[in-house]
């Protein structure tokens, strides 16, 4: 798929077909499925390729990824628009509470409540997102997830309640 932002500037990128992840979420617990996807043995889903979300680190209960701030991730005032924040904010804390439930377990995020502290430009350097399991019920859990710069500044902040449910066998 190729984007034309302007008259100057194109971007290309690809992706692989979702259905690969979706059908291993009843087969292997969300810590195997999410290192999989940090060593890459599985492909990253399309939304990474879509913001160009970078690395991936996984510990039970903690996931980390990376997002280098590109132009075509900026609004319209010059900095990272709050939507790519938000995407990168949802996709750590959830990944966070999926790294503690076992195969056969579902989960979604129920809300993300975000609070942009700082704006993020080409200048803050590669932007690190760390989602950690505050506290972990048996239908619901609470993560926190962070965004810093590359001098460790804070970006932004969220929290997120996910829902955990059995998947259909
Ligand atoms: C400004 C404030 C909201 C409040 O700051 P305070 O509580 O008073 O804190 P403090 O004074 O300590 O400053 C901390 C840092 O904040 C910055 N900064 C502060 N004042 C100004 C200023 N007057 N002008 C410029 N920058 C200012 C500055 O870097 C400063 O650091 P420094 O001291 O230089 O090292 C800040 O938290 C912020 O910018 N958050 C991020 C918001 C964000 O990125 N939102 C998402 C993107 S919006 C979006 O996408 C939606 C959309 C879509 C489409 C179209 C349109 C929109």
């Amino acid at each position: 798929m190729t984007q034309t932002q302007d008259a100057t500037r194109t971007r290309t990128f690809g992706w692989t077909d979702p259905a690969e992840h979706a059908h291993l979420l009843g087969r292997r617990s969300g810590l195997e499925i999410l290192r999989a996807m940090a060593t890459g043995e599985l492909p990253p889903p399309p939304v990474m390729h879509l913001i160009d979300g970078e690395g991936m680190q996984v510990e039970e209960g903690s996931v980390t990824l990376t997002l280098q701030p590109r132009e075509f991730h900026y609004n319209p005032l010059g900095s990272v628009h709050g939507g790519i924040l938000s995407t990168l904010l949802d996709t750590a804390a959830a990944c966070s509470v999926h790294s503690t439930l076992p195969a056969g377990v579902g989960y979604t995020s129920m809300d993300l409540n975000v609070k942009f502290l700082r704006p993020a430009t080409i200048a803050s350097g590669k932007l690190t997102c760390t989602g950690t399991v505050l506290q972990r019920g048996r239908r619901t859990a609470l993560a926190e997830a962070r965004i810093t710069d590359a001098a460790g500044r804070l970006i932004a902040h969220a929290t997120s309640s996910c829902m955990i449910f059995d998947l259909p066998v």
